[in-house]
C-alpha cells in the first residue's frame, strides 16, 4: 500500500501516480489487482451510481456505506473518501468529526475536501489530528449551482493567480496532495511546479504528477462522459448486448441448457 511520504517521494522522483474512483467492492478488487496507486471514493457516486444530476445530493452516510464496500474489495490500496457537499465549510471540529467517521467507520486512509484558502485552517486542524487531507481545486463540482455548469476554471490570469495562491495555502496547511480538475494545462503546470506535494489532474493536461479518472468513464459506461476522459472499453455496449442475449435466450428456452441445470445428486 502507498503511504503519504511515498506519494510525495514519487513526485520528487518524477513517477506518475495513477488514481481511480471506486464505489463498490468488485470494482475496487479489480482496481487493486490492476495495480492502481490510489482509490478515490468520489462523491461522483451521486451521478455515476445513484442517478442524481449532480453530486450535491450525496450524504455522509452514503459516502461511508460505499467506502466500506470499497475497502472490503481493496484491502491493500490507500483509499481517499470525498467529504460530500457542505461538509468542508462547517466549523473545523465538525469537519474533524466527519473525517474521523471516514476513517473509523468507512475505513478510509484520507479525506478529500473541495475548497481553497477558506478551508486552509480546517485542513491544518485535520492534518494535526493525523488525518491526511487531499485538496481539490479548479472545477469543484460541489459549486455547480453557483458556476452554472461543469466548465473549465482558471482561464483568466486573475483567476489563475487565485488558484495558485489557494494551492500554496493548502500545501502550507498540510495537504498531502491536490486534485486539479478542468484547468488549462499551463496553469496545472505552474501549480505543479510551485508545489512539493503531488498534483493529481483530471482534465488538467499532462504536466501534473498523477491522474484520476472516474471508473465508469474509463470503462465506457454512461450516457455522457467529460471530453477529457478516455474510455478504454465500450463496456456499456457490451453489457447491453449480453443482457439482450440473456433476454432472448430466456424467451427462446436456450437458457438454461443442460449444463446449467443443477442435478439433485450435486446437493
Ligand atoms: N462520469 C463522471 N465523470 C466525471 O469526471 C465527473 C462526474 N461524472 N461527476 C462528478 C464530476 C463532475 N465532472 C464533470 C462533469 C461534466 C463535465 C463536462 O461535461 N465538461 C464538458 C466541458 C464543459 C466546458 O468546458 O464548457 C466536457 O465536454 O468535457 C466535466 C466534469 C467531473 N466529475
Ligand atoms: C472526479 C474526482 C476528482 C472526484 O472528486 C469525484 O469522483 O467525486
Ligand atoms: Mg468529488
Amino acid at each position: 500500500m502507498r503511504s503519504v511520504p511515498e506519494l510525495v517521494a514519487m513526485k520528487a522522483r518524477g513517477e506518475k501516480i495513477a488514481m481511480l474512483t471506486a464505489y463498490d467492492a468488485p470494482s475496487a478488487r479489480i482496481a487493486q489487482a490492476a495495480g492502481v496507486d490510489l482509490l478515490l471514493v468520489g462523491d461522483s457516486l451521486g451521478m455515476v451510481v445513484l442517478g442524481y444530476p449532480t453530486t450535491l445530493s450525496v450524504t455522509l452516510e452514503e459516502m461511508l456505506h460505499h467506502t466500506r464496500a470499497v475497502r472490503r474489495g481493496a484491502p491493500d490500496v490507500f483509499t481517499v473518501m470525498d467529504l460530500p457537499f457542505g461538509w468542508a465549510h462547517r466549523p473545523w471540529s465538525e469537519v474533524l468529526a466527519a473525517s474521523v467517521r471516514a476513517i473509523q467507520e468507512g475505513g478510509a486512509h484520507a479525506v478529500k475536501l473541495e475548497g481553497g484558502e477558506e478551508i486552509a485552517e480546517t485542513v491544518a486542524r485535520l492534518t494535526a489530528a493525523g488525518i491526511p487531507v487531499m485538496g481539490h481545486l479548479g472545477l469543484r463540482p460541489q459549486q455547480v449551482y453557483r458556476l452554472g455548469g461543469y466548465r473549465m476554471q482558471g482561464r483568466e490570469e486573475r483567476e489563475a493567480e487565485e488558484l495558485l495562491r489557494a494551492a500554496r495555502a493548502l500545501e502550507d496547511a498540510g495537504a498531502f496532495a491536490l486534485v486539479l480538475e478542468l484547468v488549462p494545462e499551463a496553469l496545472a503546470r505552474r501549480i505543479s511546479q510551485a508545489l512539493r506535494i503531488p498534483t493529481i489532474g483530471i482534465g488538467a493536461g499532462r504536466a501534473v504528477d498523477g491522474q484520476v479518472l472516474v471508473w465508469h468513464d474509463l470503462l465506457g459506461i454512461g450516457e455522457r462522459r467529460p471530453r477529457f476522459a478516455r474510455a478504454y472499453l465500450d463496456l456499456e455496449r457490451e453489457i447491453r448486448a449480453a443482457v439482450a442475449a440473456y433476454v432472448a435466450d430466456v424467451r427462446s428456452g436456450a437458457f438454461p441448457d443442460r449444463e446449467h441445470v443443477p442435478l439433485p445428486e450435486d446437493g
